[in-house]
């Protein structure tokens, strides 16, 4: 089965170790969601996937295969900062870039035909890309990446800014993709989409992948998660039980872990003894639980650069990324 594979990759802008040996694979087939906190490698990992940044160590796969010049045509790509001509109109730009992919241009009109009808644009083919609103901006940047009918489809934050009508449409667009064949992943701070949406799922944390798989395979840890809802009980009182982790805490109901080696009984006694009980019952945890699970505050601050003497160690912010 086809197969991409990031392996063991590592990068540093400058004394800032963005990448440290993220590893991760991509079958045919499926779709692949990324996320992690702002700044934990997600956009480095995926430019360097797609080839247009270099890694300082480990290797992009295609079936076995380095990613060279020729395989990475077949590559969809998204960038986050966009990458369309604002002044060129949509259904020229889109034909243009299908016959930069080597399309024909009966072919490549075709193409863009069908992809502006598909991602609902249709109407806007006459215009200038830069008089389209961000969310249509972004629907013609996504024809832009699969007017080629590329083989591997690489998007960072495809659905930021866009409505439900337009993640309706992308997630299906997405789905068929894979179903015909093609690895696809996406990067995105939307959990519930991902969740909804994703086969398997990667949790990076300052440059290393800290969770891998499917969300049930995720899922599976040594703790049980109970929503326990008490009427008129007393602030606090789930924290005093002991083997009780309180995980959140709603208007009128506590999420706790009971960790390893404590049963329910104990929970079930403390919330009788807390007030009416109104519901106790074992919860699934959302992919947002499992992410704040693996990755702590701390995280949303960027990696830190390795100390340097006095003078060296800048440290670029997200407008000076292209510029390094
Ligand atoms: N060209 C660059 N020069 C210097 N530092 C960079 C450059 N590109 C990225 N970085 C830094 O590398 C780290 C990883 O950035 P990256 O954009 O890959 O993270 P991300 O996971 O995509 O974040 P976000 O969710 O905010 O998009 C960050 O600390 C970022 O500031």
């Amino acid at each position: 089965m086809s197969v991409l594979e990031v392996d063991g990759l590592t990068k540093s802008y400058g004394p800032l170790q963005a990448l440290r040996g993220l590893t991760f694979t991509v079958s045919a087939g499926e779709i692949f969601g990324f996320v992690g906190s702002n700044g934990a490698g997600k956009t480095t990992a995926m430019r360097i996937a797609l080839g247009v940044l270099a890694p300082d160590s480990g290797e992009v796969r295609w079936n076995g295969r380095p990613l060279d010049l020729q395989l990475r045509r077949r590559v969809g790509y998204m960038p986050e900062e966009r990458g369309l001509y604002p002044k060129m109109k949509v259904g020229e730009q889109l034909v243009y870039l299908a016959q930069l992919h080597g399309l024909g241009a009966a072919e490549a009109h075709e193409a863009m035909e069908q992809w502006t009808e598909r991602l609902g644009v249709a109407a806007r083919r006459g215009d200038d890309v830069e008089k389209l609103s961000l969310g249509n901006q972004q629907r013609v940047q996504l024809a832009a990446a699969l007017i080629h009918s590329p083989d591997i489809l690489v998007l960072d934050e495809p659905f930021s800014g866009l409505d439900p009508v337009a993640v309706d449409v992308m997630s299906s667009v997405l789905r068929e993709r894979a179903d015909a064949g093609v690895p696809v992943i996406f990067s995105s701070h939307q959990l519930d989409l991902v969740e909804r949406l994703c086969d398997r799922v990667g949790i990076v944390r300052a440059g290393e992948m800290v969770a891998l798989g499917t969300i049930d395979e995720l899922r599976t840890t040594d703790t049980t998660r109970w929503r326990v809802a008490v009427a008129d009980a007393r602030p606090g009182w789930a924290h005093a039980v002991p083997g009780v982790r309180v995980v959140a805490e709603g208007a009128d109901h506590v999420d706790v872990e009971l960790l390893a080696g404590t049963d329910e009984d104990g929970l079930v006694q403390a919330a009788l003894a807390a007030g009416r009980l109104r519901e106790l019952q074992r919860v699934r945890p959302s992919l947002a639980d499992l992410f704040r699970g693996v990755v702590s505050v701390d995280d949303a601050t960027e990696p830190q650069p390795t100390p340097q003497p006095a003078g060296r160690g800048r440290r670029l912010g997200r407008r000076g990324k292209d510029a390094a």
